[in-house]
């Protein structure tokens, strides 16, 4: 299992555009309309399966929320930043 990141290891490792939110890490990415927004949580569950480590995603005009934690671990590990890395690299 994945060990819980500091805060200092957190603060060093959060990509750009992604925030912290206690024991989660968050970012909104942004489309021109809704089919854009579904399709993005279509292809960021394609990558989490794989991966095997599953966002929490919310779908809004032009908007899905990304929120990652490690439930195993009650918080954020390594496997929450490395999933924000990927599906940043998802994101055209
Ligand atoms: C049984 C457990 O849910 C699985 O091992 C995987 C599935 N996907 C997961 N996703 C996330 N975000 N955290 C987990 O701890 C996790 N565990």
């Amino acid at each position: 299992m994945a060990d819980l990141l500091s805060d200092d290891e957190i603060a060093d490792r959060l990509p750009a555009d992604w925030d912290r939110e206690g024991d989660e890490i968050v970012r909104v990415y942004e489309f021109d309309d809704y089919l854009g927004a579904s399709g993005f949580l279509a292809a960021a569950a394609g990558v989490a399966e794989d991966a095997w480590h599953h966002p929490e995603m919310t779908v809004r005009w032009g908007e899905c929320e990304v929120r990652l934690t490690t439930h195993d671990a009650g918080g954020i590990t390594g496997n929450d930043i490395d999933m924000a890395e990927r599906l940043d690299g998802i994101y055209d």
